[in-house]
């Protein structure tokens, strides 16, 4: 393979380095496998793979907590306790003494764990998939195949995956990817998410990508959304310089958002946690747009404790004591999954079915646990907290939320708009919180009919959708202040169009904020609007974004 492939950029910045895959499925070793006798080696092999295994996710853990992240740690220990369970070994070792060969011993024997497992209630049916996981690491060492999960590494790598869930990247070390390139995914999709937070050039919805060999060298323009294959020396530098001269133009813009005749938009910051403070602030952030509480409740089978939630809340609520944190409450379901909040039932369509407000009605014991610790953490403190729901619908979930907020003591509560719905009766919606904020990704989704984990829709996956601006003017004229907070408010021209739309502030993954805030203070608010209106005027994606450039000269300027 050679040459220029493209994607989808959907976080800017250039990376090169050797290519390495997370291996696919490890396939079942056949039933029948017999092996050739002598049962003390082969029972010898299975073990020391188990325990290869367990100390290989040891490893990873302590790499984890070296890098801040306690969290994944302590699954990677709870998932090595299970490869060394004596219980676990004595199946292997009976399997082989019958003559079934270690490959399929293993598989044979964490069957028998995983049928137990995945009667035994929600909770447990919920660790299946790390059983699996352990099985697929062993197994593959066993029959000499790539180890499953992502990959390590001692010289920095360019991460190629079909897709990356948000576990897999709980471990990630940013100083050893230097890109993300995925198959599938849209630029909304938790991959793209998770690569703008960690300041990591991606490019998804790249056909392709997983044939890449491990070890091709290759060059990813994350803002381009190319992947050059087998880049000269020359291509790299002049690529890394062009990366850096723009980095050096925004660097002149400092300060609260604003635009270039003065017209205040605060510049806020995406997180998922505490650990993503340090990011905010040093690009400047006003405050946090949106937290996602999620993070905190992930890859656990029951929910975080009072006290964990509230030191949680806490630690951000602390870092902005002038300004305004929103949390949003737990959006589970569909692209989150919680292992501890299933669906009721199966769902065919799961973004149109129970998630984020729709899942607090029916569990509504989690979201007061919740808002209780978000009361507790911002007694005595200054920051203004306000609280959103995921996923409302119309006046009546706006209303019910608005109830649950102010029985815990919660005294701004808002919602987001992401679906189309509750953007056309923005009015109703706005008579019963105190303010707004558009998901433009979950809205764009729902307006186009494009599920955003499926990487061959890119292109209506794209905010620019002038149907999907078309949603955001009501929301933003409906008389509460209204932010975005969706992927499209790092998007500096797009940025500049939500601004023109009426939209009072932007929150973004931190590493946006300087190219936002050098758009905004390259443009008055009436070239704004003329932006926003000749957007609206086009026919397509597309079409609007080369209409609203017209009115946003600045952007070259800063080699946007
Ligand atoms: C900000 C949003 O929420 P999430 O991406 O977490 O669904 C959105 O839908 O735009
Ligand atoms: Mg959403």
């Amino acid at each position: 393979m050679a040459g220029v492939l493209q994607g989808a950029g959907v976080s800017p910045g250039v990376g090169a380095g050797p290519v390495l895959r997370v291996a696919g499925d490890v396939p079942e070793p056949p039933a029948g496998d017999r092996h050739g006798g002598d049962a003390a080696a082969e029972r010898a092999a299975a073990l020391a793979a188990l325990e290869a295994v367990a100390a290989d996710l040891e490893a990873r853990g302590e790499r984890a907590a070296a890098a801040g992240n306690t969290d994944g740690r302590d699954v990677l220990n709870a998932q090595a306790l299970m490869a060394r369970d004596p219980g676990l070994a004595d199946g292997v070792g009976a399997k082989v003494g019958e003559g079934v060969a270690a490959a399929r011993a293993v598989f044979e024997a964490f069957g028998v764990y995983r049928e137990m497992l995945a009667g035994a209630g929600e909770y447990l049916a919920a660790r299946v998939a790390d059983l699996d996981d352990i099985r697929d690491r062993a197994v593959a060492r066993l029959l000499g195949l790539p180890v499953p999960g992502v990959p390590e590494s001692d010289e920095p790598f360019v991460l190629v995956a079909r897709d990356l869930a948000p576990a897999d990247t709980a471990v990630l070390d940013p100083a050893q990817v230097v890109a993300f390139v995925t198959e599938e995914g849209g630029p909304t999709s938790h991959t793209a998410i998770i690569a703008r937070t960690m300041g990591v050039p991606a490019v998804v919805a790249l056909p392709g990508a997983v044939s890449l060999a491990d070890g091709t060298r290759v060059l990813v323009d994350g803002a381009a959304g190319t992947v050059r294959i087998d880049p000269s020396e020359e291509e790299v530098r002049s690529a890394r310089a062009a990366a850096a001269a723009r980095g050096s133009a925004l660097a002149e813009f400092t300060g609260p958002g604003a635009t270039a005749d003065g017209h205040e938009v605060p510049l806020l910051a995406n997180i998922g946690g505490p650990k993503d403070l340090e990011q905010a602030l040093a690009n400047g952030a006003e405050g946090v747009g949106l937290y996602r509480t999620e993070f905190l409740f992930l890859d656990r089978a029951t929910p975080p404790s009072d006290a964990e939630q509230e030191e949680a809340y806490r630690k951000v609520l602390e870092a902005f004591p002038a300004g305004r944190v929103v949390v949003r409450t737990l959006d589970a379901g569909a692209d989150k999954p919680l292992a501890f909040l299933p669906a009721p039932g199966e769902e065919p369509n799961p973004a149109l079915g129970e998630r984020g407000v729709r899942m607090s009605v029916r569990h509504p014991d989690v979201l007061a646990a919740q808002l209780a610790a978000l009361a507790r953490a911002a007694t005595d403190l200054t920051v203004k907290l306000q609280v959103m729901a995921p996923m409302v619908t119309d006046a009546a979930d706006a209303a019910w939320f608005a109830g649950q907020c102010r029985d815990a003591g919660i005294e701004h509560p808002g919602v987001m708009i992401e679906v189309p719905a509750a953007a056309l009766r923005a009015r109703d919606v706005a008579a019963e919180v105190e303010f707004f904020s558009i998901g433009t990704n979950d809205l764009t989704q729902y307006a186009c009919a494009a599920d955003r984990q499926v990487g061959g829709l890119a292109r209506l996956q794209d905010p620019w959708q002038p149907a999907v601006l078309d949603l955001v003017a009501p929301a933003a004229a409906a008389g509460v202040p209204c932010g975005v907070c969706g992927e499209a408010a790092g998007d500096p021209a797009l940025a500049c169009v939500l601004v023109g739309l009426g939209v009072t502030s932007l929150s973004m993954s931190a590493p946006s904020l300087p190219l936002v805030r050098a758009a905004l203070a390259k443009h008055t608010l009436e070239q704004c609007r003329e932006a926003a209106a000749a957007a609206r005027a086009a026919r397509t994606a597309g079409e609007a974004r080369d209409a609203a450039r017209v009115h946003l000269p600045g952007l070259a300027d800063l080699g946007l």
